[in-house]
């Protein structure tokens, strides 16, 4: 990609850190890429390796950044984006929010301009490994251009899918955004088991981590459906039946789609919570 930005991330907790990482990765320039915390602790988790330039002090980062990402908490989002108005009014840099929930007329507002171009993405932390998932939404002033450059900085972490509806970022967490926690939880609950019956954590790790990335990529080539995926293992009378019909009879996919609801809900929740 045309690596001609400077990228501010302001929070360089977990998310921006996988992004970042991502970038350094794929040759984003480090000279190029800024990332604030409020402390030293924080600053001192980026690796010195990346060589990206860091401060506590938002100010000194949005003053050379055509692309700010706002990558902190959801909840310390209006009190960042005030005490930088001055500066991203004059500026005008292209803001890109990672958080959870916020309206892009939010992030416009407490911009402290409601013409600012504003993009919403929905990231996940394997973008650290490249293969990240990330839903994106432009609000009307964001020029082609800017969403060109954005889709090929994600690109370089893995996939994106850009939404019409901005509601639909709501389900886009639902289903990347948090859903690298879910295959987290089905893994360690894996793994316990398997060392139940006598596995080392380590072989059953390799064993259930390798299998979870063979699945995804088949589901991902799409050639059979999932549905179909699932029951070419099926041998009838076989072993996977047992397994597949005990999740099944016990309420896998209502626990699934219940979980998910929860999610998209607290989305919801979040977009008015922080007014
Ligand atoms: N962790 C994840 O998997 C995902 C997180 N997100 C979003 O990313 C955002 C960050 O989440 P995490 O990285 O998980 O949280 P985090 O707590 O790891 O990172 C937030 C960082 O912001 C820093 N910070 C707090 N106040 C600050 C300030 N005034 N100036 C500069 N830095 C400040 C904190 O030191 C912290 O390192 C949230 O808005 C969340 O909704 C979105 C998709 C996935
Ligand atoms: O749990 C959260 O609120 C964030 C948003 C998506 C993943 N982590």
């Amino acid at each position: 990609m045309k690596a001609d930005k400077t990228i501010a991330f302001l929070g360089a907790g977990n998310m921006a850190r996988s992004i970042i990482g991502g970038l350094v990765q794929q040759s984003y320039p480090s000279q190029s890429i800024w990332a604030t915390a409020r402390s030293q602790t924080t600053l001192d988790k980026i690796p010195a390796q990346w060589q990206i330039q860091t401060t506590s002090d938002n100010k000194t980062a949005v003053q050379q950044a055509n692309i700010v990402v706002l990558a902190v908490k959801p909840k310390q989002l209006k009190d960042v984006l005030a005490t930088l108005a001055p500066v991203i009014v004059n500026n005008k840099p292209l803001l890109v929010s990672v958080a959870a929930g916020i309206p892009t007329s939010q992030i416009a507002s407490w911009a402290g301009d409601n013409s600012l171009a504003v993009i919403r993405s929905m990231p996940n932390t394997p973008s650290l490994v490249g293969k990240g998932a990330t839903g994106l939404y432009a609000n009307k002033h964001t020029t082609q251009a800017d969403k060109d450059f954005i889709t090929e900085l994600f690109a370089t972490i893995g996939n994106s899918t850009w939404v019409e509806d901005e509601e639909l970022l709501h389900a886009v967490t639902a289903v990347s955004g948090s859903a690298p926690a879910y295959f987290f939880l089905l893994l360690e609950s894996m793994v316990a088991t398997a060392k139940k019956m006598g596995l080392t954590e380590q072989d059953a790790i390799k064993l259930a981590s390798q299998t979870a990335i063979g699945a995804g990529l088949m589901a991902q080539q799409g050639e059979y459906t999932v549905t179909e995926l699932k029951q070419q293992i099926m041998s009838p009378g076989g072993t996977t039946e047992q397994a597949i019909q005990f999740f099944e009879q016990n309420g896998f996919k209502s626990l699934v789609n219940d979980a998910m609801e929860a999610c998209y809900q607290r989305s919801v929740e979040m977009a008015t919570e922080y007014k």
